[in-house]
């Protein structure tokens, strides 16, 4: 890290066991003469409250990555643990947001949000206050009853990270969420994904190709190159260091902003 990142501090393990700790990850796809490694020597410590951003070229493992955090993939070298328990399956701890909302189609939003709770078998009582909370949190208390056909990309968005909050996990893994989504809805689901971190102080890991987005939303960048996948940058981002409640428009108003941004595609840039 040089130049316009120089004043980003870098970050380091605190060493308390809390958050998920990711050591030596190393991912190879295919056996034999078709083996394909993906991933080296990935050390990462996630701890509650971060808004972690991953940057990277298509191909350098983000995902891979991901599905290793959420336990849809078994690493083949190194270990994962949640609060310093082994995490080797998919859990209620790691919550999952994908591109695309994946939303039952055939219940209503509030139906959606309630699903895993009643596989949970939470009490109706309970149930019904979680649910109602996520949608007043999620702006969606007005559109409960409607079906997802009936919803906006957007709404359906909220409707999925409503869905993955209310199962309370320790951390919430988003895939490119929003890059379905229209410039307009994209900027106010960033605004709300914010907004939502501050209030729920949950830890989130944001994979994404937009550096904007992602001087925007972090707290905490991290820059992947490929061949094989391995973490190249781990900073705090400067811009919202100390002040999480910037608005965006602020942020980008700064010099600081456009130097750090040049930086990013810089690096993002394996040619
Ligand atoms: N199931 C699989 N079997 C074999 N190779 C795979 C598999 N999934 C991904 N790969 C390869 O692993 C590498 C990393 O893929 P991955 O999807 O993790 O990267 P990424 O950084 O998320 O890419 P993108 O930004 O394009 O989504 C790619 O070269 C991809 O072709």
């Amino acid at each position: 890290m040089s130049g316009a990142a120089a004043a980003a501090v870098p970050v380091t393990s605190s060493g308390s066991g809390k958050g998920i700790l990711l050591e030596g990850i190393g991912l190879t796809y295919g056996r034999g003469a078709d083996a394909r490694q993906v991933l080296q020597e990935v050390d990462l410590q996630l701890t509650p409250g971060e808004f972690v951003v991953v940057l990277g070229p298509s191909g350098c493992g983000k995902t891979s990555l991901l599905n290793i955090i959420a336990g849809y993939l078994k690493p083949s070298q190194g270990s994962i643990a949640i609060n310093g328990k082994r995490h080797t399956r998919p859990d209620s701890e790691v919550g999952v947001v994908f591109q695309q909302a994946n939303l039952f189609p055939w219940l209503t939003l509030a139906r959606n949000i309630e699903f895993g709770l009643r596989m949970k078998n939470q009490p109706k009582a309970e149930r019904r206050e979680r649910v109602a909370y996520f949608l007043e949190l999620m702006g969606l208390t007005a559109s409960a009853r409607l079906y997802p056909h009936q919803l906006s990309g957007g709404m359906k968005q909220r409707a999925a990270i409503a869905r993955t909050l209310a199962a309370e996990p320790e951390i919430v893994l988003l895939d490119e969420p929003f890059s379905a989504l229209d410039a307009l809805t994209r900027e106010n689901m960033q605004i709300h994904l914010r907004e939502i971190w501050r209030k729920t102080g949950k830890c989130m890991f944001f994979i994404t190709h937009d550096v904007d987005e992602a001087l925007l939303l972090s707290s905490r960048l991290i820059v992947m190159h490929p061949g094989p996948g391995r973490i190249v940058e781990d900073f705090a981002n400067p811009l919202t260091e100390g002040s999480i409640s910037r608005s965006f428009n602020d942020i980008r108003s700064g010099g600081e902003y456009s130097s750090l941004r040049e930086y990013l595609v810089s690096r993002m840039d394996v040619q």
